[in-house]
This record gives structure tokens, sequence and C-alpha cells, in this order.
């Protein structure tokens, strides 16, 4: 049966989504976007082809409604959701990309026993370079989370995790582009202060970030081992570690990532629903 996929949402991850489905060859017929500012909405169907529409619109005929609004959208949306009628002729399938918010959330405000499927995805979905974790809900069969994945598999790498890993989850990947984005922008201003003109500095940091994503995706060997392979003895790179260490850079991660899947938590108690089993 074809995935008729509606986007709730044409922000930044809705677009990566959108972005990541054409590229991969998901028909633009199939795919239908909800979005509240108009000019955004515009500028997707110049970008992508596809219609952008109204909620309960793109959502009648959809088998799969992505959710990507911020949190505090969710409820309204899904109240609109809920008053438009399952023909019964397809099944739909409620995928929430949003942070925080547990499955139980969606499940309490849509029609009893719909499906519910969670994703935390990452923008490099926009060029099908995605980590996105997978998790069903209550309603939701293995075919359920199945169908995700394998909708996801074409933009991007997939696991399905269980429900309480996903604030961990989001911390790590889900905001984990912006980490490697912050570390560019230290690296390019560190490079000018060098000498560097930022053009040529922006391009050894991004290269070499990329490269080195590449070899920890691919080699098969583990980050301390391709660390200890750039350090030569007594050489620079042994220097700049030591700064680094010494700058309390691998605290910094563990507070970081902390304070990110804290965050994602008070997201879930903040919830008018409050629940907390996510
Ligand atoms: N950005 C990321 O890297 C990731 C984001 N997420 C999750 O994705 C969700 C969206 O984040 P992000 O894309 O960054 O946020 P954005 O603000 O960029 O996108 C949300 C979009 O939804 C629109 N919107 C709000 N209400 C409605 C509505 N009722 N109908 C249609 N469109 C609506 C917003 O319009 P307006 O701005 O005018 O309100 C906005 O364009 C969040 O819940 C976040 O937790 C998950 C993983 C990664
Ligand atoms: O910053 C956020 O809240 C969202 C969730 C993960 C990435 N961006």
């Amino acid at each position: 049966m074809t995935t008729r996929v509606a986007i709730v949402g044409g922000g930044k991850i809705g677009e990566a989504l959108l972005s990541g489905l054409v590229r991969s060859g998901h028909p633009t017929r199939d795919l239908v976007v909800a979005e509240k500012n108009a000019a955004r909405g515009a500028e997707l169907t110049e970008e992508y082809g596809v219609r952008v529409t109204a909620i309960a619109d793109a959502v009648e005929g959809a088998t799969i409604v992505v959710l990507a609004v911020k949190p505090a959208d969710v409820d309204g949306v899904l109240e609109i959701i809920s008053g438009v009628e399952d023909t019964g002729e397809v099944e739909r399938l409620t995928v929430s990309l949003v942070a925080g918010l547990s499955t139980r959330h969606y499940e309490d405000a849509l029609p009893a026993g719909a499906p519910v499927v969670r994703v935390m995805p990452n923008t490099p979905m926009l060029v099908g370079e995605a980590m996105s974790a997978v998790t069903g809900g209550r309603y939701a069969t293995d075919e359920h989370v199945s169908t995700v994945a394998t909708l996801l598999e074409s933009v991007g790498k997939v696991i399905v995790i269980a429900e309480k890993q996903m604030d961990a989850v989001t911390a790590v990947s889900g905001s984990g582009p912006a980490y490697a984005f912050l570390m560019a922008e230290a690296m390019i201003d560190a490079g000018v202060g060098l000498g560097l003109t930022r053009a040529t500095a922006t391009l050894l940091a991004a290269q070499t970030i990329r490269g080195a994503g590449v070899l920890l995706t691919d080699s098969g060997l583990s980050p301390v081992d391709l660390r200890a392979a750039v350090t030569s003895p007594a050489g620079t790179t042994a220097e700049a570690i030591r700064e680094l260490e010494a700058h309390g850079f691998r605290h910094a991660f563990y507070e970081a990532l902390r304070a990110n899947a804290g965050a994602s938590a008070a997201l879930r108690a903040a919830a008018p629903s409050a629940e907390n089993d996510g």
C-alpha cells in the first residue's frame, strides 16, 4: 500500500524529513505539509513541489501523520487531528518527532486505541544522513514500528529503542549535530586567530569533521583508537588534547548532555496531562 505522509509543521525538522524523503524518491504526490506560516509553506512548495494545506485537509487520507511542531503546539494539533474522521479506508498512524512528550501523551488525546510511534531524528535527515531512534506506544504493533523504521531508513540510519531511553537519545543524537557545529565554529574562530582566512578555516574544519565522521562510522575502529592514531608521540595533538582536558572538555559534555536530558523530562512534566512514564 502507498505510504501517504502528512507532515504537520514545516519548520527545521519537518523540512529535513521532507527533503530527505523527496531526495530518496518518495513521490511528492504522496507527501503533504501542514504549516501555520503561509510564507514558509510557500517556500516549501517552491523548493520541494509539495502541497501545503490546513491540518485537517493534510491528515485526511494520510497513512502516516508526522507531528513536527514545537512541544507547546502539540495539544492544539492533536485536537484538530482527533476531529478528522478516520474513514476506515486507511489506518492512520501518528508519528511524533517531538522531544520530551511520551507516547502516552498522544494516546490520551487521540481516539482510543490509536497507534502512536515516537521518533527522535536529527537534522542531517536533510541530506539523507539522519540518525533516528524509534519507539512504539501501547497500541503500536511491531508492524507499525517497522513501517516507520522503513520510511526513516530512506533518510538515514534507524534504531528501535525502549521509550525510557528517548531522553538520552535526544541528548546524544537529537541535539548532537548542534555540538558538532559548535565545535566547528570554535575551530574556525581559532583557525582565524592563527591567521587563516575564514573561508580556508571553514573548509578545513568542515572536511575534517566530515572525514572524522566517516572514519567513526565506517572504519570499525573505536574513537579511542582513531584518536590515538592522530596523536603522535611528543606531537602537536597531544598538546591540544591536554589543553582541552584541562579546560574540562569531557566534563562539559557529561554536564551538557545531562542538562539536555533534564530538559526533555521537564517538557513531559510540564505537559497538561503530565505523563511521566516516557
Ligand atoms: N530541530 C531539530 O533538530 C529537531 C527537532 N525535533 C523536534 O521537532 C519539533 C519541531 O522542531 P523544529 O523543527 O526545530 O521547530 P520549528 O519551529 O522550526 O518548526 C515547527 C513549525 O511548525 C509550525 N507550526 C506550529 N503550529 C502549527 C500548526 N498548528 N499547524 C501547522 N504548523 C504549525 C511552526 O510555525 P511557527 O513558527 O509560526 O509557530 C513552525 O514552522 C520539536 O518538537 C522538536 O522537539 C526533534 C529532533 C530534532
Ligand atoms: O532543541 C530541541 O529541543 C530539539 C530536540 C532535539 C533537537 N532539537
